[in-house]
Protein backbone atom coordinates (compact mmCIF):
# COMPACT_ATOMS: atom_id res chain seq x y z
CA UNK A 1 0.00 0.00 0.00
CA UNK A 2 1.62 3.30 -0.99
CA UNK A 3 1.33 6.18 1.64
CA UNK A 4 1.69 9.65 0.60
CA UNK A 5 1.22 12.25 2.64
CA UNK A 6 -1.08 14.63 0.49
CA UNK A 7 -4.50 11.88 1.03
CA UNK A 8 -6.93 12.47 4.17
CA UNK A 9 -10.85 11.67 5.58
CA UNK A 10 -12.54 14.44 6.26
CA UNK A 11 -15.37 15.14 8.26
CA UNK A 12 -17.72 17.95 8.94
CA UNK A 13 -18.34 19.40 12.66
CA UNK A 14 -21.31 22.59 13.73
CA UNK A 15 -22.53 23.24 16.40
CA UNK A 16 -22.00 23.02 20.56
CA UNK A 17 -24.25 20.21 20.45
CA UNK A 18 -23.12 16.27 20.18
CA UNK A 19 -21.97 15.69 17.09
CA UNK A 20 -18.80 15.64 18.38
CA UNK A 21 -18.88 12.32 19.98
CA UNK A 22 -19.63 11.37 16.64
CA UNK A 23 -16.64 12.60 15.00
CA UNK A 24 -14.48 11.07 18.08
CA UNK A 25 -16.13 7.77 17.34
CA UNK A 26 -14.99 8.02 13.58
CA UNK A 27 -11.55 9.25 14.62
CA UNK A 28 -11.34 6.15 16.95
CA UNK A 29 -13.36 3.92 13.86
CA UNK A 30 -10.52 4.96 11.79
CA UNK A 31 -7.61 4.04 13.98
CA UNK A 32 -8.88 0.53 14.83
CA UNK A 33 -9.20 -0.20 10.91
CA UNK A 34 -6.01 0.84 10.97
CA UNK A 35 -6.27 3.69 8.29
CA UNK A 36 -3.05 5.23 6.95
CA UNK A 37 -4.42 8.58 6.24
CA UNK A 38 -5.50 11.40 9.18
CA UNK A 39 -8.81 13.03 9.80
CA UNK A 40 -9.73 16.51 9.01
CA UNK A 41 -12.23 17.98 10.76
CA UNK A 42 -13.89 21.00 9.12
CA UNK A 43 -15.48 23.15 11.83
CA UNK A 44 -17.54 25.98 11.51
CA UNK A 45 -16.75 29.02 13.86
CA UNK A 46 -19.68 27.94 16.31
CA UNK A 47 -17.89 24.44 17.54
CA UNK A 48 -16.62 25.08 21.07
CA UNK A 49 -12.64 25.40 22.01
CA UNK A 50 -13.32 22.31 24.41
CA UNK A 51 -14.94 20.35 21.53
CA UNK A 52 -11.85 21.46 19.22
CA UNK A 53 -9.45 19.97 22.02
CA UNK A 54 -11.15 16.92 22.65
CA UNK A 55 -10.44 16.21 18.77
CA UNK A 56 -6.99 17.56 18.87
CA UNK A 57 -6.51 14.70 21.67
CA UNK A 58 -7.69 12.03 19.45
CA UNK A 59 -5.57 13.22 16.81
CA UNK A 60 -7.78 14.95 14.30
CA UNK A 61 -6.52 17.88 12.36
CA UNK A 62 -8.97 20.76 12.97
CA UNK A 63 -9.57 23.25 10.36
CA UNK A 64 -12.14 25.82 10.90
CA UNK A 65 -14.12 26.99 7.84
CA UNK A 66 -16.17 29.81 7.34
CA UNK A 67 -20.52 29.01 6.71
CA UNK A 68 -21.52 28.89 3.19
CA UNK A 69 -25.30 29.41 3.00
CA UNK A 70 -27.49 29.11 -0.37
CA UNK A 71 -29.58 31.94 -1.61
CA UNK A 72 -32.37 33.32 0.37
CA UNK A 73 -35.52 31.26 -0.35
CA UNK A 74 -38.90 29.90 1.06
CA UNK A 75 -37.48 26.22 0.60
CA UNK A 76 -38.69 23.81 3.66
CA UNK A 77 -35.30 21.44 3.96
CA UNK A 78 -36.15 17.43 4.58
CA UNK A 79 -34.63 18.86 7.96
CA UNK A 80 -34.22 22.06 9.12
CA UNK A 81 -30.66 22.22 9.94
CA UNK A 82 -29.76 20.83 6.77
CA UNK A 83 -28.96 24.68 5.78
CA UNK A 84 -25.67 24.28 7.65
CA UNK A 85 -24.56 21.22 5.43
CA UNK A 86 -23.67 23.93 2.43
CA UNK A 87 -21.14 24.74 4.56
CA UNK A 88 -18.94 21.00 3.71
CA UNK A 89 -18.36 22.69 0.29
CA UNK A 90 -15.63 24.20 1.98
CA UNK A 91 -13.84 20.45 2.19
CA UNK A 92 -13.09 21.71 -1.88
CA UNK A 93 -10.50 24.51 -1.02
CA UNK A 94 -8.20 21.97 1.11
CA UNK A 95 -5.95 21.53 -1.52
CA UNK A 96 -3.13 20.49 0.55
CA UNK A 97 -4.51 16.96 -0.25
CA UNK A 98 -5.00 15.67 -3.86
CA UNK A 99 -7.44 13.01 -2.63
CA UNK A 100 -9.98 13.21 -0.18
CA UNK A 101 -12.51 10.46 1.36
CA UNK A 102 -15.62 12.73 3.34
CA UNK A 103 -17.59 10.98 5.71
CA UNK A 104 -20.17 12.42 7.85
CA UNK A 105 -19.70 12.68 11.53
CA UNK A 106 -22.73 9.97 11.96
CA UNK A 107 -20.73 7.45 9.95
CA UNK A 108 -18.45 4.74 11.29
CA UNK A 109 -15.66 2.56 9.33
CA UNK A 110 -15.77 -1.11 10.40
CA UNK A 111 -13.33 -1.79 7.99
CA UNK A 112 -10.32 -0.44 6.43
CA UNK A 113 -11.22 1.42 3.01
CA UNK A 114 -7.82 3.15 1.99
CA UNK A 115 -8.22 1.28 -0.98
CA UNK A 116 -10.59 3.86 -2.39
CA UNK A 117 -7.34 6.65 -2.22
CA UNK A 118 -6.48 5.00 -5.48
CA UNK A 119 -9.92 4.61 -7.49
CA UNK A 120 -9.38 7.06 -10.72
CA UNK A 121 -9.08 10.72 -10.56
CA UNK A 122 -11.47 13.11 -12.45
CA UNK A 123 -14.91 11.33 -10.92
CA UNK A 124 -16.80 11.80 -7.93
CA UNK A 125 -17.53 8.32 -6.13
CA UNK A 126 -20.35 8.20 -3.65
CA UNK A 127 -22.92 5.55 -2.82
CA UNK A 128 -26.99 5.17 -4.19
CA UNK A 129 -29.49 6.36 -2.39
CA UNK A 130 -32.76 5.58 -1.56
CA UNK A 131 -36.35 7.41 -2.15
CA UNK A 132 -38.40 5.32 0.31
CA UNK A 133 -38.01 7.13 3.72
CA UNK A 134 -40.86 9.70 4.37
CA UNK A 135 -38.08 12.35 4.16
CA UNK A 136 -38.78 11.92 0.61
CA UNK A 137 -42.20 12.09 0.67
CA UNK A 138 -42.23 15.65 -1.19
CA UNK A 139 -41.08 14.17 -4.71
CA UNK A 140 -42.04 12.58 -7.65
CA UNK A 141 -40.09 9.30 -6.87
CA UNK A 142 -41.67 8.93 -3.82
CA UNK A 143 -45.03 9.60 -5.12
CA UNK A 144 -45.62 6.62 -7.55
CA UNK A 145 -43.40 4.77 -5.07
CA UNK A 146 -40.29 4.62 -7.80
CA UNK A 147 -36.45 3.86 -6.34
CA UNK A 148 -33.30 3.63 -7.88
CA UNK A 149 -32.49 0.80 -5.59
CA UNK A 150 -34.99 -1.36 -7.68
CA UNK A 151 -36.27 0.61 -10.52
CA UNK A 152 -38.16 -2.68 -12.36
CA UNK A 153 -40.48 -2.74 -8.84
CA UNK A 154 -42.45 0.40 -9.80
CA UNK A 155 -40.89 1.36 -13.33
CA UNK A 156 -40.96 5.35 -13.87
CA UNK A 157 -43.38 6.88 -16.54
CA UNK A 158 -42.65 7.90 -19.54
CA UNK A 159 -45.14 10.80 -19.34
CA UNK A 160 -43.48 12.19 -16.44
CA UNK A 161 -40.03 12.89 -18.53
CA UNK A 162 -36.54 11.00 -18.46
CA UNK A 163 -35.88 8.68 -14.84
CA UNK A 164 -34.10 10.49 -12.52
CA UNK A 165 -29.87 10.54 -12.70
CA UNK A 166 -28.10 7.74 -10.32
CA UNK A 167 -28.41 9.49 -6.55
CA UNK A 168 -25.82 9.41 -4.09
CA UNK A 169 -26.30 10.08 -0.93
CA UNK A 170 -23.63 12.62 0.47
CA UNK A 171 -22.84 11.36 3.44
CA UNK A 172 -19.58 9.79 2.13
CA UNK A 173 -17.39 10.23 -1.33
CA UNK A 174 -14.39 10.17 -2.62
CA UNK A 175 -13.29 13.75 -4.09
CA UNK A 176 -10.14 15.84 -5.11
CA UNK A 177 -10.30 19.28 -3.87
CA UNK A 178 -9.01 21.87 -6.27
CA UNK A 179 -9.50 25.94 -6.28
CA UNK A 180 -11.17 25.49 -9.84
CA UNK A 181 -13.87 23.08 -8.23
CA UNK A 182 -14.10 25.33 -5.20
CA UNK A 183 -14.64 28.34 -6.62
CA UNK A 184 -17.05 26.88 -9.22
CA UNK A 185 -18.78 25.04 -6.71
CA UNK A 186 -19.29 28.62 -4.62
CA UNK A 187 -20.61 30.97 -7.81
CA UNK A 188 -22.80 28.04 -8.65
CA UNK A 189 -24.51 27.46 -5.44
CA UNK A 190 -25.17 31.27 -4.76
CA UNK A 191 -27.69 31.19 -8.00
CA UNK A 192 -28.85 27.81 -7.13
CA UNK A 193 -32.24 27.49 -5.21
CA UNK A 194 -32.41 25.25 -2.11
CA UNK A 195 -34.20 21.98 -2.81
CA UNK A 196 -35.15 19.56 0.11
CA UNK A 197 -32.13 17.93 0.27
CA UNK A 198 -29.59 21.02 0.73
CA UNK A 199 -26.38 20.44 -0.32
CA UNK A 200 -26.98 16.86 -1.19
CA UNK A 201 -28.92 18.10 -3.94
CA UNK A 202 -26.70 20.51 -5.06
CA UNK A 203 -24.01 17.82 -5.28
CA UNK A 204 -25.80 15.75 -6.86
CA UNK A 205 -26.86 18.29 -9.70
CA UNK A 206 -23.20 19.66 -9.74
CA UNK A 207 -21.13 15.86 -10.07
CA UNK A 208 -23.74 14.59 -11.95
CA UNK A 209 -21.74 13.77 -15.35
CA UNK A 210 -18.80 12.46 -13.14
CA UNK A 211 -20.51 10.67 -10.63
CA UNK A 212 -19.50 7.22 -10.06
CA UNK A 213 -21.69 4.91 -8.25
CA UNK A 214 -19.84 2.38 -5.59
CA UNK A 215 -21.17 -0.57 -3.69
CA UNK A 216 -23.76 0.35 -0.59
CA UNK A 217 -20.89 -1.23 1.85
CA UNK A 218 -18.99 1.96 1.46
CA UNK A 219 -22.39 4.13 3.28
CA UNK A 220 -24.57 1.74 4.70
CA UNK A 221 -27.73 4.25 4.59
CA UNK A 222 -29.43 2.04 7.17
CA UNK A 223 -33.17 2.43 5.81
CA UNK A 224 -31.87 0.34 3.38
CA UNK A 225 -32.17 -2.72 6.12
CA UNK A 226 -36.04 -2.30 5.69
CA UNK A 227 -36.39 -0.59 2.26
CA UNK A 228 -34.00 -2.95 0.18
CA UNK A 229 -33.03 -5.64 2.45
CA UNK A 230 -32.39 -7.72 -0.64
CA UNK A 231 -29.49 -5.06 -1.88
CA UNK A 232 -27.52 -5.70 1.61
CA UNK A 233 -25.21 -8.04 2.80
CA UNK A 234 -24.28 -7.09 6.58
CA UNK A 235 -21.18 -9.51 6.70
CA UNK A 236 -20.07 -7.62 3.35
CA UNK A 237 -20.45 -3.78 5.36
CA UNK A 238 -17.36 -1.68 5.76
CA UNK A 239 -19.14 1.84 6.91
CA UNK A 240 -22.52 2.78 8.29
CA UNK A 241 -23.94 5.46 7.80
CA UNK A 242 -26.63 6.11 11.24
CA UNK A 243 -28.55 8.93 9.24
CA UNK A 244 -32.09 7.08 10.04
CA UNK A 245 -34.63 8.99 12.47
CA UNK A 246 -32.94 7.55 15.82
CA UNK A 247 -30.52 5.73 15.52
CA UNK A 248 -27.46 8.59 15.78
CA UNK A 249 -25.33 6.01 18.68
CA UNK A 250 -24.47 8.77 20.50
CA UNK A 251 -28.48 9.44 21.53
CA UNK A 252 -29.89 6.24 21.56
CA UNK A 253 -33.20 5.42 22.63
CA UNK A 254 -34.19 2.59 20.75
CA UNK A 255 -37.68 4.22 20.77
CA UNK A 256 -38.30 5.51 17.10
CA UNK A 257 -39.68 3.45 14.22
CA UNK A 258 -37.50 0.62 13.20
CA UNK A 259 -35.18 1.15 16.14
CA UNK A 260 -36.34 -1.78 17.95
CA UNK A 261 -34.83 -3.53 15.41
CA UNK A 262 -31.97 -6.19 16.40
CA UNK A 263 -29.75 -5.40 13.79
CA UNK A 264 -30.13 -1.22 14.34
CA UNK A 265 -28.96 -2.56 17.98
CA UNK A 266 -26.02 -4.94 17.45
CA UNK A 267 -24.98 -1.73 14.56
CA UNK A 268 -25.52 1.21 17.91
CA UNK A 269 -23.52 -1.88 20.00
CA UNK A 270 -20.72 -1.84 18.06
CA UNK A 271 -20.62 2.08 17.71
CA UNK A 272 -20.00 1.72 21.08
CA UNK A 273 -17.78 -0.83 21.22
CA UNK A 274 -15.48 1.75 19.61
CA UNK A 275 -16.31 4.71 20.97
CA UNK A 276 -15.28 3.66 24.88
CA UNK A 277 -12.75 1.82 23.69
CA UNK A 278 -9.76 3.00 25.45
CA UNK A 279 -7.28 1.68 23.65
CA UNK A 280 -7.97 3.44 20.75
CA UNK A 281 -7.40 6.96 21.89
CA UNK A 282 -4.85 8.95 19.86
CA UNK A 283 -1.62 8.59 21.95
CA UNK A 284 1.50 10.25 20.63
CA UNK A 285 3.13 7.44 21.12
CA UNK A 286 6.68 9.15 22.28
CA UNK A 287 6.81 10.45 25.88
CA UNK A 288 7.81 14.18 25.47
CA UNK A 289 11.78 13.57 26.34
CA UNK A 290 12.20 10.65 23.73
CA UNK A 291 13.65 11.60 20.50
CA UNK A 292 10.75 10.93 17.61
CA UNK A 293 12.05 8.95 15.19
CA UNK A 294 13.56 10.28 12.34
CA UNK A 295 11.59 10.33 8.72
CA UNK A 296 14.42 7.71 7.05
CA UNK A 297 13.80 6.04 10.40
CA UNK A 298 10.12 5.89 9.73
CA UNK A 299 10.75 5.20 6.06
CA UNK A 300 12.51 2.63 6.44
CA UNK A 301 10.38 0.54 9.07
CA UNK A 302 7.30 0.58 7.12
CA UNK A 303 9.26 -0.45 4.09
CA UNK A 304 10.48 -3.77 6.35
CA UNK A 305 6.83 -3.64 7.38
CA UNK A 306 6.05 -4.26 4.01
CA UNK A 307 4.44 -0.85 3.82
CA UNK A 308 6.03 0.22 0.48
CA UNK A 309 5.93 3.86 1.07
CA UNK A 310 6.75 6.16 -1.60
CA UNK A 311 10.30 6.94 -0.55
CA UNK A 312 11.31 10.79 -1.14
CA UNK A 313 13.94 11.61 -3.34
CA UNK A 314 17.17 11.75 -1.91
CA UNK A 315 17.76 14.79 -0.26
CA UNK A 316 20.66 17.16 -2.44
CA UNK A 317 23.85 16.57 -0.73
O1 LIG B 1 -25.83 19.87 14.36
C1 LIG B 1 -25.16 19.33 13.47
C2 LIG B 1 -25.75 18.73 12.31
C3 LIG B 1 -24.94 18.14 11.36
N1 LIG B 1 -23.58 18.15 11.54
C4 LIG B 1 -22.69 17.58 10.54
O2 LIG B 1 -23.37 17.49 9.29
C5 LIG B 1 -23.45 16.10 8.89
C6 LIG B 1 -24.73 15.87 8.12
O3 LIG B 1 -25.84 15.90 9.01
P1 LIG B 1 -26.61 14.53 9.38
O4 LIG B 1 -25.58 13.43 9.38
O5 LIG B 1 -27.36 14.75 10.65
O6 LIG B 1 -27.56 14.31 8.17
P2 LIG B 1 -28.19 12.89 7.82
O7 LIG B 1 -27.08 12.11 7.16
O8 LIG B 1 -28.61 12.26 9.11
O9 LIG B 1 -29.28 13.29 6.94
C7 LIG B 1 -23.36 15.37 10.22
O10 LIG B 1 -23.02 14.01 10.05
C8 LIG B 1 -22.28 16.16 10.92
O11 LIG B 1 -21.01 15.84 10.37
C9 LIG B 1 -22.99 18.72 12.67
O12 LIG B 1 -21.79 18.68 12.83
N2 LIG B 1 -23.79 19.31 13.60
O1 LIG C 1 -28.19 17.91 4.05
C1 LIG C 1 -28.84 16.82 3.45
C2 LIG C 1 -28.40 15.49 4.07
O2 LIG C 1 -28.86 14.47 3.20
C3 LIG C 1 -28.45 13.14 3.45
O3 LIG C 1 -29.23 12.56 4.46
C4 LIG C 1 -30.51 12.11 4.17
C5 LIG C 1 -30.61 11.33 2.87
O4 LIG C 1 -29.68 10.29 2.92
C6 LIG C 1 -32.02 10.77 2.70
O5 LIG C 1 -32.01 9.96 1.55
C7 LIG C 1 -32.41 9.89 3.86
O6 LIG C 1 -33.73 9.47 3.70
C8 LIG C 1 -32.31 10.67 5.14
O7 LIG C 1 -32.59 9.80 6.24
C9 LIG C 1 -30.92 11.20 5.32
O8 LIG C 1 -30.90 11.93 6.52
C10 LIG C 1 -26.98 12.99 3.85
O9 LIG C 1 -26.80 11.78 4.57
C11 LIG C 1 -26.49 14.10 4.74
O10 LIG C 1 -25.05 14.03 4.79
C12 LIG C 1 -26.89 15.45 4.19
O11 LIG C 1 -26.26 15.59 2.94
MN1 LIG D 1 -25.28 11.69 8.16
Amino acid sequence: MDVTTDRAYVTFLAGTGDYVKGVVGLAKGLRKARSLYPLVVATLPDVPEEHRQILKSQGCIVREIEPVYPPENQTQFSMAYYIINYSKLRIWEFVEYSKMIYLDGDIQVFENIDHLFDSQDGRFYAVMDCFCEQTWSHSTQYKIGYCQQCPNKVQWKAELGPPPPLYFNAGMFVFEPSLSTYSNLLDTVKVTPPTSFAEQDFLNMFFRDVYVPIPSEYNLVLAMLWRHPENVDLTKVKVVHYCAAGSKPWRFTGKEKNMEREDIKELVRKWWEIYEDETLDYKTGLKDHEEKPSQDALLTAMCEAGLVPIRPAPRAA
